[in-house]
């Protein structure tokens, strides 16, 4: 089994190309969902991450605690030592989730290991081959702000946490120039294909 990474910056579409490799039955694990449910769910991360930012990390609403996201993110953007301290928390407890994912999948041709922060995390050591899905700053920024209803302020301030595309596209396998959305369906089959060849 090889594991394909699959990254891009915030906005650069990585959700919607990893949604056509659905059409080929590849296992997708998928690190910021995962992420989210750890967030939600493991008493311990909950712990710590409560002494990281505080009790108002976590809203109750009929009795359930949840975390109150956007209140983490406005902590943590904009500031490089909380964020560090999140990822410290968070990233160790997704590396064991994944390696769970990758016991189950053991199996299959390839799995695509879907994150934002590949690279940076160093998450491109355990992957055979790294996908790169890319779109000019403009589009992603315009993309971002119109799905998530956000300022271009707090688009920037993530992407001042990640690192730049043209870096990525120094260490990336293969890249997915996301401009076009018509043509993603073909690209997607081809890079298929390339994967169970090579
Ligand atoms: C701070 C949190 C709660 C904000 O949640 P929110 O729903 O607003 O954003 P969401 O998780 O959907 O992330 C949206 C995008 O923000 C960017 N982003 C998220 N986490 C990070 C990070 N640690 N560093 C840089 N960019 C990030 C990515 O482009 C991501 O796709 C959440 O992003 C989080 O828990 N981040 C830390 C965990 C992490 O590193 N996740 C990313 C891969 S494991
Ligand atoms: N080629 C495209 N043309 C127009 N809109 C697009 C295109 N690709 C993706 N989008 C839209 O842009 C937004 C961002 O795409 P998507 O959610 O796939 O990006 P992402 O890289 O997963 O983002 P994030 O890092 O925030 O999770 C979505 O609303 C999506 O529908």
């Amino acid at each position: 089994m090889k594991i394909v990474g699959l990254t891009g910056g915030i906005g650069s579409g990585k959700t919607t190309v990893t949604k056509e490799f659905t059409k080929y039955n590849v296992p997708i694990y998928i690190a910021d969902d995962r992420s989210k449910y750890i967030l939600a769910n493991d008493a311990v991360v909950i712990e710590k991450v409560k002494n990281l930012l505080g009790d108002k990390a976590y809203l109750e609403n009929d009795g359930e605690w949840f975390p109150d996201r956007a209140f983490i993110a406005s902590k943590v953007f904009n500031n490089k030592g909380l964020l560090e301290g999140l990822n410290n928390i968070l990233h160790p407890a997704v590396r064991n989730d994944f390696d769970k994912f990758c016991d189950e999948y053991y199996n299959a041709e390839y799995i695509l290991y879907e994150a934002a922060i590949l690279f940076e995390t160093k998450g491109n050591e355990r992957c055979d081959k790294t996908i790169l899905v890319t779109a000019s700053l403009n589009e992603r920024l315009t993309r971002v702000m119109s799905r998530d209803q956000i300022s271009k302020e707090d688009v920037v301030a993530r992407m001042k946490n990640q690192w730049s595309q043209k870096a990525k596209l120094d260490l990336a396998d293969l890249v997915i120039i996301n401009d076009n959305i018509d043509l993603i369906a073909k690209k997607v089959r081809l890079v298929h294909q390339f994967m169970l060849n090579d």
